[in-house]
């Protein structure tokens, strides 16, 4: 029989708490509707954990999300803690949870629903069944690579130094995870790097070439990363697969948000090697600029739970019913600001919630 099934939420800041409101009560529904019940557990990250503990991410917290199935996590950061030392600041909480639990690949589906065709930064004929995986490295590259940190050198000037790392096993197992997903998809691979700049990038394309080798099916060809962005709002469709490193993947997915109408829109899930944990998350950050207004979109956050019933629960079906159920919201005209639209019902995120709710009741009839 499987183990009893578990989740830890981290709402973290901003907005984090106010999104992860509407996808615990998705996580209620599922319970009460689909017989699917998931121990959820709760905790802190970022700098709410700082406040509270001093550290963004405490060792109980840590130990929990190895525990548990999954991590769904709202967001962390914010100007309140500018000042706070580096290695002390919200977003380390998050870094520190992606590295502790071996989360290397970062998949981040950038896809248009139909009824938000008109609300893209681009001319609906260019996003129109727009279905376009990101897969950014999350482990390595500058945000982890040392020397990092800022010295004072001998004249007085500061020098900030980051560092751009790769070894040959870290590009190899993000490159499978492309390949095998192009083989669940449309069967093509984009490689982005600075391999023209970047002795990181040449190492990183050369590789991919190589496990590509074991993918006779799949077509693979290389973007330099600058391109890469200017060809996503170009001409995105031409895209199937996308893997990239970490810094060039956090850039190109926030891209991808606008081609799908808002930044409110995308999910994200975490993996590592098969049977290790999970961290489900949407793209977006904190958004101080909104948080406490009742405001935030809270779809990304739902989308991110329903990667997390296709990827974690082995649930499809019901990460199917939450996707459709939110194309259905959107349908009907329901808008939160970030995706408004002209003639469009302007909604706020308890009410977004509530209308999926009530959608997924009719779909499940
Ligand atoms: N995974 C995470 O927790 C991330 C955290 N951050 C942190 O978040 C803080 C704010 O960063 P920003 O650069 O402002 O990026 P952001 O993603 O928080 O916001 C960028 C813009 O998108 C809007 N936005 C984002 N999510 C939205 C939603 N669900 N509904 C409606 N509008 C939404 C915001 O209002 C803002 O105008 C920083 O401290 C940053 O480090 C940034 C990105 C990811
Ligand atoms: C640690 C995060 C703040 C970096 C980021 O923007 C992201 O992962 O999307
Ligand atoms: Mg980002």
């Amino acid at each position: 029989m499987r183990k009893e099934l578990s989740l830890l939420m981290l709402p973290g800041d901003g907005i984090g708490p106010e999104i992860m409101i509407e996808a615990r009560r998705v996580i209620d529904w599922l319970a009460e509707n689909r017989s699917l019940k998931i121990t959820v557990h709760e905790d802190m990250v970022g700098g709410a954990a700082y406040d509270a503990y001093g550290k963004p991410l405490s060792d109980e917290a840590l130990a929990l999300a190895k525990q548990v199935d999954a991590v769904l996590l709202g967001a962390v950061g914010g100007p309140k803690w500018d000042g706070v030392d580096y290695d002390k600041r919200p977003e380390a909480g998050l870094l520190t949870l992606r590295k502790e639990l071996d989360l290397f690949a970062n998949l981040r589906p950038a896809v248009c629903f139909e009824a938000l065709v008109d609300a893209s930064s681009l001319k609906p004929e260019l996003v129109s069944g727009l279905d376009i995986m990101i897969v950014r490295e999350l482990t390595g590259g500058v945000y982890f690579g040392e020397p990092r940190g800022i010295e004072t050198l001998e004249n007085g000037e500061r020098r900030g130094i980051n560092t751009q790392v790769y070894t040959t096993s870290e590009i190899h197992r993000i490159a499978h995870v492309a390949f095998d997903l192009a083989g669940k998809r449309d069967g093509r691979v984009t490689s982005s790097e600075k391999a023209n700049v970047m002795e990181s990038g040449l190492l990183w394309r050369e590789e991919v070439i190589k496990v590509a080798e074991s993918y006779p099916d799949i077509t693979l060809d290389h973007m330099l990363a600058d391109s890469c962005a200017m060809q996503l709002v170009r001409a995105p469709k031409q895209f199937d697969v996308i893997v990239t490193d970490n810094l060039f993947g956090d850039l190109l997915s926030d891209v991808a948000a606008m081609l799908t109408g808002s930044l409110g829109m995308l999910p994200s899930a975490s993996l590592g090697a098969k049977g290790g944990g999970a961290l489900y998350e949407p793209v977006h950050g904190s958004a101080p600029d909104i948080a406490g207004q009742g405001i935030a979109n809270p779809i990304a956050t739902i989308l991110s739970l329903a990667m997390a019933l296709r990827y974690t629960y082995e649930r499809p079906e019901e990460a199917q019913l939450i996707e459709d159920a939110v194309q259905g919201v959107l349908a009907g005209g329901l808008r939160t600001a970030d995706i408004m639209q002209p003639g469009k019902a302007k909604v706020s995120t308890s009410v977004m919630g509530d209308s999926i709710l009530r959608q997924l009741d009719r779909l499940n009839a």
